[in-house]
């Protein structure tokens, strides 16, 4: 069984189709790209994945249990996490905050136990504390940790967004295009972490992304989107070289932001 299944999915906006009975399973333990050129459907997949949207057809399954009888806040507490494409970050809190925050869907305590810090909630607190610290370290952001969001370069906020996904210890974490806003040096550490995020953490990815040459660097399998949906399946370089693909780029309204290599 895959760890995620899209069955037959489909979504309208009014006239719009944005994702057109669409299929695709993401396996445990690969890193899954989305690509395809503007408005082909790729964040609204992502929105569908994250119960955002509701299809008006097919369905979505998480290892085996389907997402769509589950509200939008049960999502991490299955074990998805994902990151935006414009950072959603608290902006006055520091970074540890932030990460402290992703952490909530492993709070049991209610009110009053909180409010009389019993053992149960020390202890609670003290295993959120060490995962978050955890993640500190293999992200590198011992330097920021007591640092504003605010005050800290959009690259830094990237990896703190990462982060925050990665504190509530997902199985599986989606990434809305993390190399946008990014320099090419930038995009290369996201790249090294990507990889040590699927083998040191074995954390399934499926992501959103433009860059080809960050898609070609770390996915297993790329799946190519146009007009909401299926173009072509297989690794980078035979999407890359798919004539639909390269068709669905020329004839649509933009291209790869880099070339290809
Ligand atoms: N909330 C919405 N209301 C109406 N139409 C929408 C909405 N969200 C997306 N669409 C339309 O659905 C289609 C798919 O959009 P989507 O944002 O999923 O594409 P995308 O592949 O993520 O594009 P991009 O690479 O620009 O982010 C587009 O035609 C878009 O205009």
């Amino acid at each position: 069984m895959s760890l995620l299944e899209i069955d037959n999915v489909t979504l309208r906006f009014g006239g719009v189709v944005a994702v057109n009975q669409v299929s695709f399973s993401v396996e445990e333990g690969e890193v899954f790209a989305l690509v395809g050129p503007n408005g082909a459907g790729k964040s609204t997949v992502f929105n569908l994945i994250s119960r955002i949207y509701e299809p008006v057809e097919g369905d979505i399954r998480f290892d085996g249990d389907s997402l769509l009888r589950h509200p939008p806040h049960d999502i991490a507490k299955l074990g998805i996490a994902r990151t935006f494409q414009n950072i959603e970050l608290f902006e006055q809190a520091t970074v540890l905050q932030n990460l402290l925050v992703g952490r909530h869907r492993h709070r049991k305590s209610n009110f009053i136990s909180e409010l009389l810090f019993t053992p149960s909630v020390r202890e609670g607190e003290r295993r959120h504390r060490a995962a978050v610290e955890k993640v500190i370290d293999f992200l590198d952001l011992q330097a920021y940790r007591d640092k504003y969001i605010a005050g800290l370069p959009y690259g830094v906020r990237k990896v703190v967004e990462m982060g925050r996904a990665l504190a509530i210890e997902p199985r599986l974490l989606l990434l809305d295009e993390p190399a946008s806003g990014l320099s090419v040096e930038e995009t290369q550490d996201v790249a090294f972490w990507i990889e040590d995020i699927k083998k040191q953490m074995g954390v399934t990815v499926l992501m959103v992304e433009h860059d080809m040459h960050l898609v070609s660097a770390v996915s297993d399998r790329v799946l190519a989107l146009a007009d909401g949906k299926v173009l072509s399946l297989g690794t980078a370089q035979e999407v890359q070289n798919d004539p639909k693909v390269i068709e669905a780029y020329i004839g649509g309204s933009d291209e790869p932001e880099r070339e290809v290599a």
